[in-house]
C-alpha cells in the first residue's frame, strides 16, 4: 500500500479548476478587544490538502472553530460547498460534512477498534445499539479496508485503551474516514506522533487524499511535516492572513519569516 503511495507522482489534479468545498470570506472573531480571526478569506478546494500554519496565538484555532460552527463569526461568511452555513450551529454543520480530528484523541478506551469505527460512521439519528449490536456488512467492510489503509489490520477487535498514542491518533483518523466527511479539519495530526511515525502519517494522509478523495485542511506547528503534506499552505500572525502559496513560497516568503521571528 505505502509503496503505491510513494510510487505515485503526487498528481495535480487541476486542483485549480475544481470547486471550493469551503471559502471563507473575509471571516473575524473577536474576543473582547481582541481581534482573533481578522477578515480571512481562505478557499479550500475538492481534492486538496492545505495547510493552516502561523506562530502561537495567531488566530488558527479560532479560525477552525468558527468553520465548524463552535464560535460564530462576528463578521464575514463562511461557505460549504457554495452554501452558506455562517449562522448555522455546529451539529447542522458536522452533519453536513465537516469532520473534524482533535489533538487530543477522543475514542472509547473500553470498546473495541471497530465499535470505535463503526460509532464514526453513524448518521445523527441512528439506533447505536442496533448499530454496534448487528452493524451492517458494508460498515464493517469499510472499517476493514480503512485498518488496513492505516496498516492496523489485525486490530479490530483490540480494546482501543491497549493502542499505543499513535495507534490511537491513526484510530481516530480513520474513524472521520468512516463519516465519509467532504472535508476533514485536522488539528497538529503530527502532534505527540514519534519521528520515525511521521512519514507514515504523511502516506496515510495522502493515501486518504489520492483513494478516498478526501479534502483536508490542517493545522500544524510541525513545519517538515506541513511542507510535506500540504499542496497550498496559509499563513497567520496576530489574526491576519499574510501569506498563501505552495509549499516552496511559503519557505522563501520574508513576511513569514520576520512573523516566526516576531518581527511583525
Ligand atoms: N475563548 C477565548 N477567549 C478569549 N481569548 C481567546 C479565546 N480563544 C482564543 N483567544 C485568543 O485569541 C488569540 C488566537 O488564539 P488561537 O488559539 O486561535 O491561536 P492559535 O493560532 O490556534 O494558537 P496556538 O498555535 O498557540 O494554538 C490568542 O491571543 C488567544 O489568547
Amino acid at each position: 500500500m505505502s509503496d503505491v503511495i510513494k510510487n505515485s507522482a503526487r498528481s495535480s489534479l487541476n486542483q485549480q479548476d475544481s470547486e471550493p468545498v469551503l471559502r471563507t470570506d473575509d471571516v473575524t472573531k473577536r474576543f473582547g478587544g481582541l481581534t482573533a480571526v481578522d477578515a480571512v478569506n481562505i478557499e479550500v478546494r475538492e481534492g486538496e490538502i492545505i495547510g493552516l500554519i502561523g506562530p502561537n496565538g495567531a488566530g488558527k484555532s479560532t479560525l477552525f472553530n468558527c468553520i465548524t460552527g463552535t464560535l460564530s463569526a462576528d463578521d464575514g461568511r463562511i461557505y460549504l460547498q457554495n452554501q452558506d452555513v455562517t449562522s448555522w450551529p455546529e451539529y447542522k454543520i458536522a452533519r453536513a460534512g465537516i469532520g473534524r480530528m482533535f489533538q487530543e484523541t477522543r475514542i472509547f478506551d473500553a470498546m473495541s477498534v471497530r465499535k470505535n469505527l463503526l460509532l464514526a460512521a453513524q448518521k445523527g439519528d441512528a439506533d447505536i445499539g442496533q448499530l454496534l449490536r448487528r452493524p451492517n456488512e458494508s460498515l464493517i467492510a469499510r472499517s476493514d479496508e480503512l485498518l488496513e489503509y492505516v496498516d492496523l489490520g489485525g486490530l479490530a477487535e483490540t480494546r482501543a485503551g491497549q493502542l499505543s498514542f499513535g495507534q490511537q491518533k491513526l484510530t481516530e483518523f480513520i474513524m472521520e474516514l468512516m463519516a465519509e466527511p467532504d472535508l476533514l479539519l485536522m488539528d497538529e495530526p503530527a502532534g505527540g506522533i514519534n519521528p520515525s511515525m511521521l512519514e507514515n502519517l504523511i502516506e496515510y494522509i495522502r493515501a486518504a487524499n489520492e483513494d478516498e478523495e478526501a479534502t483536508i485542511f490542517l493545522i500544524e506547528h510541525n513545519m517538515d511535516f506541513v511542507m510535506e503534506v500540504a499542496d497550498r499552505i496559509y499563513v497567520l500572525a496576530h489574526g491576519e492572513r499574510i501569506a498563501e502559496g505552495t509549499p516552496d513560497e511559503i519557505q522563501n516568503n520574508q513576511r513569514v519569516l520576520d512573523a516566526y521571528l516576531g518581527r511583525e
